[in-house]
């Protein structure tokens, strides 16, 4: 008997990033949006705890320990005094290191999987609570669709969505670290004021239209110059996408990974394809958004 759950990539629509605290996070005003590029994580009862992967990124993909499909089978496993005898199955579609929560996507499907699996009927708010202890934007993973996460982004509001979005993303060459990304934020805020993050109202008013004009007018995100300093080739893929019609461009989270609002899915199509010919990313993939968190199939 095995489980499967697909899970969403993400991109954030706002990013607010407000000073580091002590606990070395930032606090943020995260605005997620969940898009239809999935993982698929698979769950089969095994002698012991194993993790394999497959898909056009999978050698980049930790198979021990610290992959985070694991460590969410091994916190559900610990809490609940069930041993974690489970084979782990990747089926990976979401760039790695690409700032679309790829990880944090694995850790959620692992998690809702095993809980299936091993019937430890935890409630929504055990999931979300093992969720935030793996990373900050794993919550977001499970539950899906809209959210405005605070704190250090593990704290969500679900946010009302009007329609359908169309992305266009184009993953870069090599990946971003997102701590390496946060440090240079740091580093470029040295010696300024950093306001606390808000989220912002035009922008939650658009997506609750469904109104991709005023969502492009409104998308921000305070690391992109951060992710733009440690790959400023990034600079020519936003400069192609937006000559090709893109509403807005933008980096999506920490990077390196580039999305591109269109009007509609025809739109979408014809700057993907430019995206693909201008020689400075390594795929182009569309998405439509907002579409649900992690589902057992
Ligand atoms: C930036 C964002 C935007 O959604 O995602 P990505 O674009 O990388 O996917 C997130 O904040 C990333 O969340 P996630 O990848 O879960 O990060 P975590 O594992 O919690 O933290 C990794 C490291 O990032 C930094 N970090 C993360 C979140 C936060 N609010 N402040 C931080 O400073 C810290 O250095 C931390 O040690
Ligand atoms: N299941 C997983 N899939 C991808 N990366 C993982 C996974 N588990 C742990 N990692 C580690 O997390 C890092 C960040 O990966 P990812 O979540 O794909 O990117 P991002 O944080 O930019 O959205 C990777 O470089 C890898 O070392």
């Amino acid at each position: 008997m095995s489980v499967t759950v697909r899970v969403p990539a993400k991109v954030n629509v706002q990013l607010a990033v407000g000073a580091a605290r002590s606990d070395g996070f930032h606090g943020l005003a995260n605005v997620f949006l969940a898009v239809g590029l999935y993982d698929e994580v698979t769950v089969t009862p095994a002698d012991e705890l194993r993790v394999t992967c497959a898909g056009p990124d999978a050698d980049q993909v930790p198979l021990d320990r610290t992959n985070l499909a694991a460590r969410a089978a091994l916190a559900l496993a610990g809490r609940r005094g069930v041993e974690p005898a489970v084979h782990i199955h990747i089926d990976k579609d979401i760039p790695v290191a690409g700032g679309m929560a790829g990880g944090s996507a694995d850790g959620a499907g692992a998690l809702l999987a095993c809980d299936a699996l091993w019937g430890t009927g935890a409630s929504r708010a055990e999931l979300l609570a093992i969720c935030a202890e793996l990373g900050s934007d794993v919550p977001f993973s499970l539950v899906g669709g809209a959210a405005l996460g605070v704190g250090r982004g593990e704290r969500l509001t679900p946010l009302e969505v009007g329609g359908t979005f169309h992305w266009v993303f184009a993953m870069a060459a090599r990946g971003l670290s997102t701590p390496a990304v946060f440090r240079e934020f740091d580093r470029l805020a040295q010696g300024r004021d950093i306001p606390e993050p808000v989220a912002s109202a035009e922008l939650l008013e658009a997506l609750a239209k469904g109104d991709a004009d005023a969502l492009a007018a409104a998308t921000s995100n305070e690391l992109q110059p951060a992710a733009l300093s440690l790959f400023p080739e990034l600079a020519d893929t936003l400069a192609a996408g937006r000559g090709a019609g893109a509403l807005t461009a933008l980096v999506s989270g920490s990077g390196p990974t580039t999305g591109f609002l269109a009007r509609d899915a025809e739109s979408a199509e014809k700057v993907a394809e430019a995206l693909r010919s201008s020689g400075t990313c390594r795929t182009v993939r569309t998405a439509a958004a907002p579409v649900p968190g992690a589902t057992v199939l």
